[in-house]
Order: structure tokens, then C-alpha cells, then sequence
């Protein structure tokens, strides 16, 4: 993928930035708004009715400290840290040591000791998180738990999209950090979706919060990990040497029109098998506002469970959440599901956040939690020149605007890649996965961010 490499922003403009973001935060000084509603609940000029965070909040904060350049720990230390402590965020610091270590910790975690899971890193630690939580036997709680998202990756496409929700001017790098840091500070909790997907081998699914990728970005995330020293700017090298030798991927792709979906049942109440209700009304999860806040009673045992009708699942050996839009992998798609004619591909990409990296503004209307996979691929058949003007297109969210004719994108709910090509790279949230046929569907407001 093609990113300019961030450059370093003057110091004066770099407080310039900080202040704005603060007036945006409506920060005279971080405790202050944190105090300013603090027990009594409150209400935003946008009119969301929220509660404050409880304080001091708990969190787990995991840093992968070969993240990015290397660096997860010392930007934590020189531009998180003491944010947090002025608002009262108290945090156990985990270093992990290897790959994994986050989801085998977050899978036998006493949960009930934290008020939230924050992840200073890129988005692979953020995925470890998530399906680590989703493989515990109390998964519904459990995913449950608020979780947050501090940039010290390379990518970094959560943190870039959250900033994004939040309505503040573009920022990278150390603003970036910044803004997110605030954030987390306001405590303000939105459902997020989720993906499950499906991988040919075996029962064991995945969880999604990002994107899935096949042909020249998945190619490039996977390649320019040797050009990590560069931080962000490996993206932009690895989409240089890929377009040199521009491939064409060859498969069947399929999916179900987020438009076909809405009248097979698949209201946001019924994706679920249990709605869980904080007996606070300010912490109800609401479709309209998609957004409550960062309230420990959400994640304890006061949650009342209600059971609701849900349609039995395709595959009834499948344990925990229902995938009630996918059939088995080895039987064909349902017949209200378009099969696409082209089978020569560049790319297919999967996204559900607006960026899917810093610099990559993916789609520009997508929000935290609604509910669509936003389906793009590219015919074979493109030119370099085209490509290369889509993905500088994509730098300003402007792609799906320029008209190019081997551009496809759709609303989707559900979608299925069998690739016939023998070799290739499939990714899920840039995370390299078994190649081969995967599908996947969305499941509304799953997960819960600490965002806007
Ligand atoms: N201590 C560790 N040592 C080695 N690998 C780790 C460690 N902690 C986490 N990982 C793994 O490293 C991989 C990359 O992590 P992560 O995505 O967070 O950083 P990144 O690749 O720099 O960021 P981005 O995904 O935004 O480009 C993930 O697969 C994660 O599981």
C-alpha cells in the first residue's frame, strides 16, 4: 500500500495541533472535563446522554514492544503515561514477550479485575485481544469489556479510524498518539463490529475488526515487513516494488448485498444470540447512537441477559455466536448472494473501519458500528499507472470517486473468497491467515471501543 512517509512536524505547529485537539476534546486540561461530569452523567453538544467514566478506572495495558519501529514503549512513556495518570486511568503495564501472549493472557484473565483492555500497539495485537476474548467460555461478557487502542504500530488502522469518528482533522504519528490518548482519557465507550470468519480448516473461526485482504494489499502488508525499520513508510516502499511486478490472482468471489440482507431477519437484535443490558439505562447499547460509556457495571454480573430469537445456525456444531448468513464452506452460496463474473482479480479487500492504515482512507462513510463490510476489488486489467493513482487516491479518501472502471465496490454483509491461483496471501486484519477458501459475516455493535 502506498503511504508518504510522515514527515516531522515543527514543534510549534506540533503545540498548535495539541491545543486544537484539546479545544476539539473540549479540554481546558485533561482533568477537567474528565471531572466536569464526573458521577452525575452528562450530555455533549451533539446531544448523546453519557455517564463518566468511573474513577480510578483499571485497565490492562498491553504494549508489543516490537511493534512499529520499536518504539511502543518509549512514546507510551513520553506521550501517554502521564495523560492517563492526571485523569485517573490506573493501568498494569504488560510488556508481551512473544506472539500469542496477549490472547492466552486475555483468554484466562479474571476480567472482573479490569474496567478495560488497552492495546499500545498496532492492529495485530488489537486482534490477538479480541479473539482471545471470543475463545473463553464466557465469551459474551467477556467481549463485553471495553477495550482501547493506543497507535505503536506501523499501520495503526483502528487508532486512524477512531480519530476519524471523532470528526478532528487528519493527524499521524505522535498526534495521532495524542488524540487517541484523549480519548481514552474521555472514557466515551461505542459498540464496534465485528467479523467472523471462516477459514477452510476446521471449526475454529476468527474475529474481525478491520478488514480482510487478498491479492496486492494483502501481497504488500505481508512483503514490507522486512522494511519495518522505516515505520510507516514500509507501505509505500512494498506498493513500489509490488506494482513493478503487478500480479493477477485468479478465484470465485461472492457476497451477500447489505440491501438482500436486511429482510432475511438480520435486524442488529437478532445477530446476536443474547442482548446483554447495563441495568443503567446510559450504558444500553443503542443503534441510533451506537455509543454509551466506559461504565464498569457493563462488563460485571449485573448485566441482565435476555435470550432472543434467533435463527437456528447453519452449522449447529458450531459453539458460541451463530453465523446465520453462511452456509458450510464446501456447500454452494445461498441463492440470494451475488457471485461476481470476473474471476481475475488484483485485489479484494474487505474492509470495516474508514482507514486501513494511517494514510489509507479505505471508506471514507464507514462508522464504528454500521454493521456493513465494505467490499472492494479491482479487475485484472488495470495499469500500473491507474493502480498507482487509485491508492494516492485512497491517501485522500477519493477513490471511490475517480470513476475507474476496474474498481468495484459494494455494501455487503457476508462474502465468500475461494481462490484458485495456488499460491497467494490472504490476510485478516493484516494478519497473514491459511490460504484458501474463507468467508465471513458481520455481526453488528459485537465488541465495545473506547472512541469519540
Ligand atoms: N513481544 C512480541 N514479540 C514478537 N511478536 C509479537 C510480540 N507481541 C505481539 N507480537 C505480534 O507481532 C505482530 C505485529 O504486531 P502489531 O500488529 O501490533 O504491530 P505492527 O505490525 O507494527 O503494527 P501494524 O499492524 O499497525 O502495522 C502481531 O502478529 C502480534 O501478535
Amino acid at each position: 500500500m502506498l503511504r508518504t512517509s510522515p514527515k516531522r512536524t515543527p514543534r510549534v505547529t506540533r503545540l498548535a495541533n495539541r491545543r486544537a485537539m484539546e479545544e476539539h476534546f473540549c479540554f481546558q486540561g485533561p482533568l477537567l472535563a474528565v471531572h466536569h461530569h464526573a458521577e452525575t452523567g452528562g450530555e455533549r453538544h451533539d446531544g448523546v446522554v453519557y455517564s463518566e467514566v468511573r474513577r480510578p478506572c483499571r485497565a490492562m495495558l498491553l504494549v508489543n514492544p516490537h511493534s512499529g519501529k520499536g518504539q511502543a514503549l518509549s512514546l507510551f512513556t513520553s506521550h501517554v503515561q502521564r495523560m492517563l495518570n492526571e485523569a485517573g486511568v490506573s493501568y498494569t503495564l504488560v510488556v508481551t514477550e512473544r506472539q500469542n501472549h496477549a490472547r492466552e493472557m486475555v483468554r484466562e484473565a479474571d476480567l472482573s479485575q479490569w474496567d478495560a483492555l488497552v492495546i499500545m500497539s498496532g492492529d495485530g495485537l488489537l486482534f490477538e485481544v479480541v479473539n482471545g476474548l471470543m475463545e473463553r467460555e464466557d465469551w459474551e461478557e467477556a467481549i463485553l469489556t471495553p477495550l482501547g487502542i493506543l497507535p505503536g504500530g506501523s499501520g495503526n488502522a483502528l487508532a486512524a479510524s477512531i480519530h476519524h469518528y471523532s470528526g478532528a482533522q487528519p493527524v499521524s504519528s505522535e498526534e495521532l498518539l495524542v488524540s487517541c490518548g484523549f480519548l481514552l482519557c474521555k472514557g466515551l465507550v461505542s459498540h464496534m463490529d465485528l467479523a467472523s470468519v471462516h477459514l477452510s480448516s476446521g471449526p475454529t473461526r476468527l474475529f474481525s475488526f478491520l478488514s480482510v485482504a487478498w491479492g496486492f494489499v494483502a501481497d504488500v502488508d505481508i512483503e514490507s515487513e522486512k522494511y519495518r525499520h522505516v515505520g510507516a513508510a514500509r507501505f509505500t516502499l512494498g506498493t513500489l516494488v509490488r506494482l513493478a511486478s503487478l500480479r493477477v490472482y485468479r478465484g470465485r468471489l461472492a457476497y451477500l448485498p447489505a440491501d438482500e440482507a436486511e429482510p432475511r431477519g438480520e435486524s442488529p437484535q437478532n445477530q446476536r444470540p443474547f442482548s446483554t443490558f447495563c441495568p443503567s439505562d446510559l450504558c444500553r447499547p443503542s443503534d441510533s447512537v451506537g455509543q454509551n460509556t466506559f461504565h464498569n457495571s457493563c462488563n460485571s454480573n449485573n448485566a441482565v441477559r435476555m435470550k432472543t430469537s434467533e435463527p437456528v445456525p447453519p452449522n449447529a456444531t458450531q459453539k458460541g455466536l451463530p453465523d446465520s448468513l453462511l452456509v458450510p464452506l464446501d456447500q454452494p452460496v445461498p441463492s440470494d448472494w451475488v457471485v461476481v463474473p470476473e474471476e481475475d482479480f488484483v485485489l479484494m479487500l474487505a474492509v470495516y473501519q474508514s482507514h486501513l492504515a494511517e494514510d489509507l482512507y479505505a471508506v471514507p462513510d464507514s462508522t464504528l458500528n454500521d454493521s456493513i463490510i465494505h467490499l472492494m476489488y479491482v479487475r485484472a486489467g488495470i495499469s500500473r499507472t491507474a493502480l498507482l493513482r487509485l491508492f494516492l487516491a485512497m491517501g485522500k479518501g477519493t477513490h471511490l470517486e475517480n470513476n475507474c472502471p476496474h474498481l468495484v465496490y459494494a455494501r455487503v454483509k457476508a462474502l465468500r473468497l475461494e481462490p484458485f491461483s495456488p499460491k497467494g496471501v490472504i490476510t485478516v486484519d493484516g494478519e497473514v491467515v491459511e490460504y484458501g477458501p474463507i468467508q465471513a459475516q458481520v455481526h453488528r455493535g459485537l465488541a465495545r471501543l473506547i472512541a469519540r
